[in-house]
């Protein structure tokens, strides 16, 4: 189906003269529903037409209008299901307000009559950009539905569920629901229309900022800005639908016992929201969980693959330029106690384009999985942590994951995991996901510390960093950044956050056995040197969202956290120490060994983590903090700075 000319369009609809407008908007309404649909009532019969005045030229104007000739306005009308009542209705919704902050005066609003009975939201597309990501938008799922849909895991921002039904149109599809944060958690609650700024940044891309909420805009980041950067092969922008609040609320009931408890805490399904996301399930092939054939898949959160070169970082910061941001972070992790130990893995391995690199990075995932490692089997997962971080691998892990992959990896006894860590180093190294990625992550070529400067130009405030620096020298290198022109800050800003959503996202690696040993006709069959098996592949990336500009600032401050942490480190100024210990079990009187992780901070001591080896007896682990605490008291070690526990 073409898309309509703008002619075509409004000559078939409210034709009045428009008052001097200087921007006009035309709207292609619900073209979806006028052409996917087969009920007829489904059908929009007007254009919204809007007439907007720069303010610049009001005489009575205070505010003046953004310089950016791709412009874009987002706005929202209702819609129709019915053909019987005219109405017309002006809608001041959230996206008028934006359009509002933007210094856009709307001087009138000439609304096409819009048969309606009942009304519903819509987003509207600005014209002529076809390929508008809205398709499918009338489906509407209901509170009976929700049984359909499981628990698959989650991130900070977006809770996911795995289609378990029998509708052919969601069989083999996940459902990404956004989160909103619980009262008193720290992640602000992600916004749900484009600030004034970020219409002037992402104004130049498609119908990017004319989507009528941040979920439209988000499915447009992923098809406009990152598919064509990663390659459209490896990802899939998903398509929203329209849900009822009745359906949200009971998906949260229904999931919240398998959630992690942190998770919980933090937040739960946003149940304000029209829309959510579905997207092809990464897990298995299409249909391939249903006719019994096994798929193994690999996620991996691959982080930030290389070592800022940038000029702006400061030297007090140059401890960046030789160790990356990932293993620095975790010191930090280590020491808000997020996790109990470092991990092995280095993104510089992963990304380096050795195969014997991959292979050991690979492996140090296995080994550390955290949050950057999980492995699903068909659908269900077999190794990592639903939805958070999974503690070091121990044999116990180890056997049951080489037990699950029996069915799929024909390799000999205890040989099975190191064939599928050597078929996805494989895999990787061929399929060049990883060198696409690295290059989209190197868009940040200032840092923070340089993309920082630019931010606050962009947003027209002082500089918070200069006002903070004393040093002349220091001033005078930031000085360059603020006297660009805004074109430049805002390239700089926006390619730093497209470069974050890069060192964010998620890869899935999935596999399936080929039947017969041979090549297939597609590129994407691979074969597994250790056991002559061959499967084909696909990697895909998920969780490619665009990043809030206000998080600049935030950027700014967790750099400053996690190198200053690590500083501490460095000048010996935190510690940690490893004591070993050797105990009988007060119940198996087995062999017990403590190993007591100490952290010295400058002025304090705390007991970071106890692992205790003992077969069936971690019921110890409990009581040992305190113990070890009162001990360290009675020895009279540190009992000045032990007071954090
Ligand atoms: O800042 P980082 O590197 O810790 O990354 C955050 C992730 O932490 P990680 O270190 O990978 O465990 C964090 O992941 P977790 O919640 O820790 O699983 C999120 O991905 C967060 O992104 P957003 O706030 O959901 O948009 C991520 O925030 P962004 O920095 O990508 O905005
Ligand atoms: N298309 C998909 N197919 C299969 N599983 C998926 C898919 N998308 C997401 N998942 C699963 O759901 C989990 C959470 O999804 P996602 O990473 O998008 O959440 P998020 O909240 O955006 O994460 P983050 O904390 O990184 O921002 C993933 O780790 C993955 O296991």
């Amino acid at each position: 189906m073409e898309w309509p000319t703008e002619e075509s369009l409004w000559n078939n609809g409210s034709n009045r003269v428009m008052e001097t407008p200087i921007l006009v908007f035309f709207s292609y309404v619900l073209w979806d529903a006028m052409h996917e649909g087969s009920n007829q009532r489904k059908r929009i019969q007007y254009l919204i037409r809007l007439n907007l005045v720069d303010t610049s030229r009001r005489a009575d104007s205070s505010t003046s209008i953004p310089k950016s000739p791709n412009f874009t306005i987002l706005y929202s009308i209702f819609s129709s299901s019915s053909s019987s009542s005219l109405t017309s209705h002006l809608i001041l919704s959230s996206s008028f307000q934006s359009l509002l902050h933007c210094g856009m005066w709307v001087s009138s609003v000439d609304l096409g009559f819009i048969s309606s009975d009942t009304l519903r939201l819509y987003a509207i597309f600005r014209s002529g950009i076809p390929g508008r990501p809205t398709h499918g938008m009338e489906t509407v799922l209901k509170g009976e539905d929700a049984a359909d849909w499981v628990y698959r895991g989650e991130g900070a921002a977006n809770l996911v569920l795995a289609y378990t039904g029998s509708s052919q149109a969601f069989i083999g599809k996940v459902m990404r629901i956004q989160k909103a944060p619980i009262n008193g958690s720290q992640r602000a609650r992600s916004p749900t229309a484009f600030s004034k700024y970020e219409y002037l940044l992402w104004g130049d891309i498609g119908n990017l900022v004319s989507s009528s909420d941040r979920d439209t805009a988000a499915q447009t980041f992923v098809q406009r800005v990152m598919s064509p950067l990663l390659g459209s092969k490896h990802v899939d922008a998903g398509k929203l639908i329209l849900v009822s609040r009745e359906f949200l609320e009971l998906a949260e009931k229904n999931v919240s016992s398998q959630r992690p408890s942190w998770r919980v805490n933090a937040g739960k399904i946003d149940t304000q929201r029209d829309y959510v996301l579905i997207l092809s399930d990464h897990s298995i092939f299409p249909h391939g969980a249903l006719v019994g054939e096994p798929c193994i898949s690999v996620e991996i959160k691959p982080k930030c693959g290389f070592l800022p070169f940038s000029r702006f970082i400061s030297h007090g910061n140059a401890v960046k330029r030789c160790m990356t941001r990932f293993r620095m972070h975790q010191a930090l992790k280590l020491h808000q106690e997020e996790i109990s130990e470092f991990s092995d893995y280095d993104p510089l391995d992963l990304f380096s384009g050795s195969k014997d690199r991959i292979l050991k990075a690979i492996k140090d995932l296995f080994s550390t999985p955290q949050n950057n490692f999980r492995v699903f089997l068909n659908g269900s997962l077999i190794f990592g942590a639903l939805g958070g971080s999974a503690e070091s691998t121990d044999v116990i892990v180890g056997e049951a994951f080489e037990d699950a992959l029996k069915s799929v990896i024909l390799a000999d006894d205890g040989l099975c995991t190191t064939s599928l860590l050597q078929l996805v180093t494989e895999t990787l190294y061929k399929s060049g996901v990883l060198d696409r990625l690295l290059e989209v992550q190197k868009l940040d070529s200032l840092d923070i510390e340089g993309a920082i400067h630019a931010y606050y130009d962009v947003i027209s405030e002082p500089c918070v960093v200069c006002g903070q620096l004393n040093e002349d020298e220091e001033l005078h290198r930031y000085a360059s950044l603020h006297s660009l022109p805004l074109d430049q800050s805002l390239k700089i800003v926006k390619n730093f956050l497209i470069a974050a959503t890069a060192k964010d996202c998620s890869l899935m690696i999935s596999f399936r056995p080929r039947e017969g040993e041979e090549w297939g006709s597609s590129n994407n069959t691979i074969r597994l040197e250790s056991t002559g098996q061959f499967f084909d592949y696909k990697v895909y990336f998920i969780d490619l969202d665009l990043k809030p500009m206000k998080k600049m600032e935030e950027y700014y401050e967790l750099d400053k956290k996690i190198v200053s942490l690590y500083r501490k480190i460095e000048k010996g100024k935190v510690g940690f120490t490893c004591v070993c210990e050797f105990w009988r079990c007060r119940v198996c009187v087995a062999h017990v060994y403590i190993w007591t992780f100490i952290q010295e901070l400058v002025g304090k001591a705390r007991v970071l983590c106890i692992m205790v080896q003992c077969n069936g007896c971690s019921w110890l682990y409990p009581s040992l903090k305190n113990e070890r605490l009162k001990r360290y008291e009675k020895e009279g070690k540190s009992t000045k700075k032990l007071e954090t526990f």
